[in-house]
């Protein structure tokens, strides 16, 4: 009771305060804004997820082979190429090549030495392509006598650069011709870089899967490490093989014996997009995708570059199968852009006009730059001079009325003095070739001097095959007889701006008048040469040519000093194949080679002269080549054709007894 009346005395409790007033027009805002900003990073997350699966699935290899150890090939950013080559500066240049120039990088963090090939980017597609071919044949290859390529970098300023293990020797042509390297005079030394280029070529050939055909194979490809161990380098032009049934067919229309059933496919079609994003088959596909493996686990964040996309510590891996496997039936097996693009190979492959006509004019200004050049030294053209000793054994080594050769010879030295007239100063070089020399030559042998100069002037007669072609075109003109003399060597290549300058025979690339050839002049085989089947064999034929410009220690064409005088040995397969019929093979040995191992020497030209057989069946593969230089297969016999007469093998022993 009480209680309750306590309770009844009490005052109410006061009612709750109001809950303040909401100013929900105040909070609507940054609410709305915050679950909007939520809403985007979760777009943008997913977006960047799927894309990442996207890439991923892309790149994924369809088989792997066990064959192929894939290496490391990273993406380097510009920035840190360009201070590990001090902003591509010229006294860090290694070399120039008919796409851009090579530089000798030091990392900044490691001071590990590397080579950095900045590509050219003057518009030119063909740059472009060669880059992205590199990447996606070379990162797959793994070969102590093939020259590594590190990685990549593809910049959004569309600076393309390739990165490879430096060479401290560089090129073997430049330590043969340009310095004269003495290690080069040690036989030893040429007979181990001979064997190194040959086990390259034979891994390319049997131990890639697909075979990989180099396509240019000559002395400015051949890399040399400090202890001049000789690696295959440059796959811009390589190709891999892939077997397809419709090819036999095709091979079988052309009736052309080419020694493979299979034809090789060009592994990327080029075009590279701002984000360094490349185009094929109207897909685009990033440059790892291309048989390259991005690993960035141990990189460091500058070595990454922001442009390509490579997320730090993801592994992106794409199979070299894939890649061949997909190129080969975009290229072949048709479909619209398949078709296409195949189309556009076969263009890049045959040109599209007259073939014979362009590669005469380039074939022409090539030999007239070539003697022009050779004529500039003072010491080399006044010796020549009228009346001279040396003017009278050319005249009559090559029996040219005196009165005419005088002409032209003062018209050689006028142009040493300088005097030269305004019209011949004009005077292009094919001009003058054409008239002072090839004419001339083409009268000589309208003349049929053959045969009271047989042994000088052999050039006039060649080999059979040559001289039926001959018959069989006869209303030629002289550059045309002059291009058979070199059997087929002379068909295609185009003009690198450094092979210009150095005398080295031009190749496919750079500057050129010719934009759809590929390979190089002198280098690459007769059947190729007209835009035919690339082969194993094609690769063969230029290392048979490379193989006597070891031993002989001559470029294939060097049109030196005097070019009457020199005009015999001008051409190096034909004068091997001269001195092949007059049993006098090691006349082409170098002169200055030391501790000459005469056995090895005339092995070496004997393979040589195997590989240049003009059926590509002939020749012998990698693997046999590989087999007879080490010792491990019989030696070689002279081919028929280069027999002499009467037909005898040439006494050297097999470099299994001679060890
Ligand atoms: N890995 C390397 N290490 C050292 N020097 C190199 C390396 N790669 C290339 N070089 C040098 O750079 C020069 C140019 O090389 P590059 O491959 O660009 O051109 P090339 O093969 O001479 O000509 P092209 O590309 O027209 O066939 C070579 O001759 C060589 O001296």
């Amino acid at each position: 009771m009480p209680s309750r009346h306590l309770r009844s005395l009490s005052p109410p409790p006061p009612p709750p305060p109001p809950p303040p007033p909401l100013h929900h027009h105040h909070l609507l805002a940054p609410l709305l804004a915050g679950t909007l900003t939520l809403f985007l990073i979760f777009i943008v997350i997913l977006v960047i997820l799927l894309y990442r699966k996207i890439t991923r699935n892309r790149t994924a290899p369809i088989t792997k082979s066990p064959n192929h150890h894939h290496q490391q090939c990273r993406c380097y950013s510009y920035s840190l190429l360009r201070r590990a080559t001090s902003s591509f500066s010229p006294s860090n240049r290694l070399g120039h090549g008919g796409f851009g120039s090579v530089y000798k990088a030091t990392l900044p963090n490691t001071n590990q030495h590397l080579a950095v090939k900045l590509m050219d980017q003057n518009g030119s597609l063909q740059g472009e392509r060669e880059f992205h071919n590199e990447l996606s044949v070379a990162s797959c290859l793994d070969s102590p006598n093939i020259v590594s390529l590190l990685g990549y970098s593809c910049s959004r300023k569309k600076k393309l650069i390739l990165v490879y293990e430096l060479m401290e020797n560089r090129s073997l042509q430049e330590a043969l011709f340009d310095r004269k390297c003495e290690e080069l005079m040690n036989w030893k030394v040429r007979f181990d870089i001979v064997i190194g280029v040959a086990k390259g070529l034979e891994y390319l050939h049997h131990f890639c899967n697909p075979p990989v055909i180099h396509g240019d194979i000559k002395p400015s490809n051949i890399l040399l490490d400090s202890f001049f161990n000789a690696k295959i380098g440059d796959f811009g032009l390589a190709r891999l093989k892939i077997e397809e049934s419709n090819v036999v067919e095709k091979k079988e229309g052309l009736g052309e014996e080419n020694g493979s059933i299979l034809e090789e496919t060009e592994s990327v079609v080029s075009g590279c997009g701002e984000s360094g994003i490349i185009a094929v088959g109207g897909v685009e596909r990033s440059p790892e995708s291309f048989g390259v493996r991005v690993l960035e686990s141990d990189a460091s964040p500058e070595m990454v570059s922001p442009e390509v996309g490579v997320d730090k510590g993801s592994v992106s891996e794409a199979g070299f199968d894939k890649m061949s496997v997909d190129s080969g039936r975009d290229l072949i097996g048709g479909g619209k852009k398949g078709g296409s693009r195949r189309d556009w190979w076969w263009k890049q492959d045959n040109g599209g006009g007259s073939e014979s006509g362009r590669v005469k004019d380039y074939v022409m200004e090539w030999i007239g730059s070539e003697i022009n050049k050779e004529r500039r030294p003072k010491q080399e053209w006044n010796v020549v001079s009228p009346g001279s000793s040396d003017n009278k054994l050319s005249t009559e080594s090559l029996k040219i009325e005196p009165k005419k050769h005088k002409k032209r010879l003062e018209w050689w030295a006028s142009l040493d003095e300088g005097r030269m007239k305004k019209k011949e100063k004009n005077r292009k070089p094919r001009e003058w070739w054409k008239e002072e020399f090839c004419e001339e030559l083409t009268k000589k042998k309208k003349r049929g001097l053959s045969s009271s100069n047989s042994g000088d002037l052999w050039w006039q007669k060649d080999d059979d095959l040559v001289q039926e072609r001959r018959k069989k075109r006869k209303s030629k003109g002289s550059i045309d007889w002059w291009l058979d003399g070199f059997s087929g060597e002379f068909r295609n290549g185009r003009r690198n701006s450094q092979d210009w300058a150095s005398g080295e025979i031009p190749k496919s690339g750079g500057i050129s008048s010719t934009p759809s050839m590929r390979g190089t002049v002198c280098y690459i085989a007769p059947e190729y040469g007209g835009g035919g089947l690339l082969s194993e064999k094609c690769d063969v034929y230029s290392f048979g040519v490379l193989l006597l410009v070891v031993v002989s220690g001559r470029r294939p064409l060097q049109v030196t000093a005097s070019p009457m005088s020199e005009f015999e040995r001008a051409n190096l397969i034909s004068w091997a194949r001269q001195l092949a019929y007059n049993g006098k093979l090691l006349d082409l040995v170098d002169p200055s080679i030391l501790s000459l191992d005469k056995d090895q020497a005339l092995l070496c030209i004997t393979i040589g002269l195997l590989c240049l057989q003009r059926s590509p069946s002939k020749r012998p593969t990698m693997k046999e080549i590989v087999g007879m230089l080490s010792g491990e297969a019989e030696p070689p016999h002279l081919p028929f054709e280069f027999s002499p007469s009467p037909p005898s093998n040439f006494p050297f022993k097999s470099p299994r007894k001679a060890r």
